[in-house]
């Protein structure tokens, strides 16, 4: 049966661009828009888990990696053990350091790159979105995120020269569609980071919307660079329920309202042809 479920991705290679930022707050601000969210910690530093307040990660039996190898060995998962509920109303499950070993595990496995879309399978029918924040590589880990999602979501730091960074992404994600997961296309890019206090900031912001624009939707709400958002990582809550009167919060509280209405907008045009 087809389920209604929207598994969004949030990958870009490049390190500290704002991934697990936008996956925890984009994720809550779809639960405050009445979704039910599901997060996954998809990269072994657990910075995800760590933001939400599940610090001690290293030390849990019940993270990512017992489902995934549930689903290599071929024996049941338990997913009420996997799934944690945050106060701020949405779920997540949570990785430790054990997630890198098994990157390296994965290359001799039966269909190594979807294991993860295996694992994701019961979960599409209980949640109306699934964010999965991926590590800073295109190795397997994201190549299993990419195969597994139904959109990709692109965080691109306001900076000059993440051309050559995006051409290499759009690259791997054009071989999965190929290859792996025909459903797969990109939601879009969320500009982040970014001072828009000066016309240094500015003129980036501007200069990098001209250069994607013509291949790729690029979201109108910019993420500015704030204290707010890295305290919020701190206290493990997200920006709204830290500083909710911030710009960060703002503009996270904008991006997830654009998200919905492109899907809103999508949905329709479907139903009309
Ligand atoms: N808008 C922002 N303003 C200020 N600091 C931010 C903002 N967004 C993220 N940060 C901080 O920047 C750092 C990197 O952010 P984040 O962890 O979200 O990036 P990432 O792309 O997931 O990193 P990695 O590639 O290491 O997984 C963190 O310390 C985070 O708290």
């Amino acid at each position: 049966m087809q389920s209604n479920c929207n598994v969004i991705v949030i990958a870009n290679q490049k390190g500290g661009v704002g991934k697990t930022t936008t996956t925890e707050n984009v994720g809550i601000g779809l639960a405050k828009e009445g979704k039910k969210v599901l997060l996954i910690d998809f990269d072994p530093q657990a910075d995800l888990s760590a933001s939400l307040g599940i610090r001690n990660s290293d030390n849990m039996d019940h993270t990512i990696c017992e489902a995934l190898n549930g689903i290599i060995q071929d024996i049941p998962i338990n997913y009420d053990d996997l799934i944690i509920h945050h106060d701020e109303n949405v779920d997540i499950i949570p990785s430790n350091i054990e997630l890198a070993d098994f990157e390296l595990k994965l290359v001799s496995v039966m269909s190594r790159e979807r294991i993860l879309d295996m694992t994701l399978e019961p979960l599409r029918k209980k949640y109306d979105v699934i964010l999965i924040d991926c590590p800073p590589s295109l190795g397997m880990l994201t190549i299993n995120a990419l195969s597994s999602a139904d959109k990709v979501l692109i965080p691109v730091q306001a900076q000059y020269l993440p051309a050559k960074g995006m051409t290499k992404l759009l690259g791997t994600i054009n071989k999965v569609q190929h290859q792996i997961n025909p459903r797969i296309t990109v939601l879009g890019v969320a500009i982040t980071l970014a001072n828009m206090q000066t016309n240094l900031g500015k003129s980036t912001v501007d200069t990098l919307r001209e250069n994607f624009d013509q291949h790729i939707n690029v979201f109108d709400t910019v993420i500015p660079i704030g204290v707010k958002a890295a305290e919020a990582t701190v206290v493990g809550k997200s920006v709204y329920e830290h500083a909710k009167d911030s710009n960060v919060a703002k503009a996270y509280e904008n991006l997830t309202k654009e998200i919905v209405r492109s899907q809103k907008t999508k949905h329709k045009s479907s139903h009309e042809r």
